[in-house]
């Protein structure tokens, strides 16, 4: 057990997807796990862990932004032997061509300053996916009748931005989406040698106003779960 996991060692896989939303964790567990049980719900950030097509997966909810991620994240890494850690979350869609229930593939993921920015000092270290998940995502992404999108994303520590300008330029420089998680993810995964990738549905688009309407959601958020699994035992 951990201050943030109330799980036992053994009942946390090497595998593990990681929503934002807790109850996305329960959702996904329950839809697409076989003998999914509940390993944590300390704070109500729910975990399970399940088999999928006879492997071991846990779903642990990372809550959002980085701060709260970079807590589940460094526990399941540095405490329960975590080796492979998937975000499966929603963004904002930022470029014309990406639209609602899209999904986005996240190669690299920009910051203005992830919880690790301490460490690099003057340094603007990039934070880059697994390229083994990343190419086996976009297989499994492309094999399914879903809009596809790869590049680099940007991982903003404000929902309720009040720096339009910083949008500007992601847009500018072919930003595809903006979400509050993946930049610290794939920087903690480059710290410890693990694999980590970030699958994102488009959820809203930051140029149109569109939202997805939540009974919407679930439904879109599935094929999102789909790669993440296949990505991962590929
Ligand atoms: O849907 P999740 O995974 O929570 O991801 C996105 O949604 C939350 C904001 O509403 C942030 O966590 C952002 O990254
Ligand atoms: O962080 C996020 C997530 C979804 N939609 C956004 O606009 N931002």
């Amino acid at each position: 057990m951990t201050i943030h996991i109330g799980a036992q060692k053994g009942d946390i896989a090497e595998t593990v997807l990681m929503p934002g939303d807790p109850y996305r964790a329960k959702w996904a567990a329950e839809t697409f796990l076989q003998d999914a049980q509940l390993i944590n719900e300390v704070r109500g950030m729910l975990g399970y862990t399940g088999s999928w097509n006879g492997h071991k997966v846990t779903i642990q909810g990372s809550g959002m932004g980085m701060p709260s991620l970079s807590i589940y994240a460094n526990e399941l890494i540095r405490d329960f032997g975590a080796k492979t850690l998937i975000r499966i979350g929603s963004c904002g869609g930022m470029q014309p061509q990406v639209k609602l229930r899209d999904v986005i593939v996240a190669m690299t993921a920009t910051t203005l300053a992830s919880p690790s920015q301490s460490i690099f000092k003057e340094v603007n270290f990039a934070p880059s996916a697994d390229w083994s998940l990343l190419q086996a995502a976009v297989t499994a992404a492309q094999s399914r009748d879903i809009g596809t999108h790869v590049g680099g994303i940007y991982s903003s520590d404000t929902f309720y931005d009040e720096r339009p300008d910083l949008n500007e330029q992601m847009v500018r420089h072919g930003i595809l989406g903006v979400e509050m998680e993946a930049a610290e993810l794939y920087t903690l995964a480059a710290r410890y040698q693990c694999r980590a990738l970030a699958v994102l549905t488009v959820s809203d688009h930051l140029g149109t106003g569109e939202t997805l309407p939540s009974d919407q959601r679930e439904r879109s958020f599935g094929d999102m779960v789909e790669i993440a699994l296949e990505a991962a035992f590929a």
